[in-house]
């Protein structure tokens, strides 16, 4: 389905000088595709969920969140409700059966309610358990999180800081190691191998710098490359995509494209393809066609045909939905860094040794 696309039309020079209601102006240029409108007019759902998921509070003791108006900091402090986590320690202290469970699968057997705050046996319904992120380097609120993911039955923080002798931990951390959970670094395992699925570059990096901190490198655990490597080439991220395509994909889509075109489109395909063979050849062409005459058709042709030769190929368009209709391709300004408001003396905002600058 083609989402929303926004048509442009506001004078961008006028930004900062007068109020700009960014919201008020993504309305008024609104346009809806024939694609969207009928989803909307059928009333097709926007989005879906599916197993419901009951997000599971993780915090020390005494840290959980207070919401609460100007003022009222101890009226709410006085009247403050059960998180899913002190909840959970309640009705482990009355259900045999909630004692069983570990905290991460409670939601598939017990439901939360969210207006008494407590919890419930579930009758109907398929809801799986997420418990919030805790980062390694908040220590104590990780650990917990570790150990309500192997700890069932606990009525109190106590209960979790347990060992099976019977003594108690007096830190989760000390918990964990004792229990064996920290042994083999798994937990660090875990923790990369999730950060690799969600977490942000800046994230990532200073994961690396924690490690880095206590001695490890990514080659100490089983799985991961070792980037101390000295023959490793790191491409930038810009030329790692541009060199993803597929070049027998490429090569279908060209072969079979090449054999449609008509007379006129053969002729500026094989002018352009021919100038790309000659490294040296800085030609620009200008193709000119009424609307629907095949001018994106015969682009994406020129596109996979070098693309199928492994060479790079940037697609590039002025307006956002002309380049939505290029394979890979980008707006000129996002590509080429073209300022907005442009005078004599611009010049696009490259720096020598980017990862763009090499794109190029
Ligand atoms: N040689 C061809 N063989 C088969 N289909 C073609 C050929 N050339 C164009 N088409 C088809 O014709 C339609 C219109 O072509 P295209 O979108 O490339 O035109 P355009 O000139 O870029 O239009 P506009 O200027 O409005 O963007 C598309 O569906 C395209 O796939």
């Amino acid at each position: 389905m083609v989402g929303l696309q926004k048509a442009e039309t506001s004078d961008f020079s006028k930004i900062g000088t007068k109020v700009y209601n960014e919201i008020t102006h993504y309305f008024d240029a609104w346009y809806v595709s024939a694609s969207e409108a009928s989803w909307r007019i059928f009333h097709y759902d926007l989005h879906t969920h599916s197993p419901a998921i009951q997000r599971l509070a993780v915090h020390l003791p005494g840290q959980e969140q207070v919401i609460y108006s100007e003022g009222k900091a101890q009226q709410a402090l006085q009247h403050n409700k059960n998180t899913t986590l002190t909840g959970w320690f309640k009705i482990d202290q009355t259900n045999p059966l909630a004692r069983t469970i570990s905290y991460n699968l409670f939601p598939e057997h017990f439901k939360w309610n969210q207006s008494s705050h407590t919890w419930a046996p579930r009758k109907k319904g398929k809801v799986i358990g997420r418990l919030y992120r805790a980062n390694p380097a908040e220590e104590e609120r990780f650990f917990l999180r570790l150990l309500l993911h192997h700890c069932p039955g606990a009525t109190c923080y106590e209960d979790l800081r347990k060992l099976e002798d019977g003594t108690v931990c007096t830190t989760f951390i000390e918990t964990a190691m004792r229990r064996g959970f920290l042994q083999h670094d798994e937990e660090c395992v875990e923790c990369l191998t999730e950060a690799a699925d969600i977490a942000t570059p800046t994230q990532i990096r200073l994961l690396f710098q924690l490690l880095k901190s206590h001695g490890k490198n990514l080659a100490d655990f089983p799985g991961f490359p070792n980037i101390d490597e000295p023959n490793i080439s790191f491409k930038s991220n810009l030329l790692h995509k541009q060199c993803q395509y597929k070049i027998e994909y490429q090569t279908v889509v060209a072969d079979k494209n090449e054999s449609l075109l008509n007379s006129d489109q053969h002729h500026v395909y094989q002018k352009v393809v021919d100038a790309t063979e000659q490294h040296t050849n800085t030609t620009a062409y200008f193709v000119e066609g009424p609307g629907g005459s095949g001018k994106t058709f015969l682009y994406n042709t020129i596109l996979a045909r070098i693309r199928s030769k492994g060479e790079i190929a940037q697609a590039v368009a002025s307006s956002g939905i002309a380049a939505e209709l290029l394979n890979g391709g980008r707006t000129a300004h996002s590509r080429f860094k073209i300022p907005i408001s442009i005078s004599e003396t611009s010049t696009c905002n490259i720096s020598r040794n980017s990862a763009l600058a090499n794109l190029i």
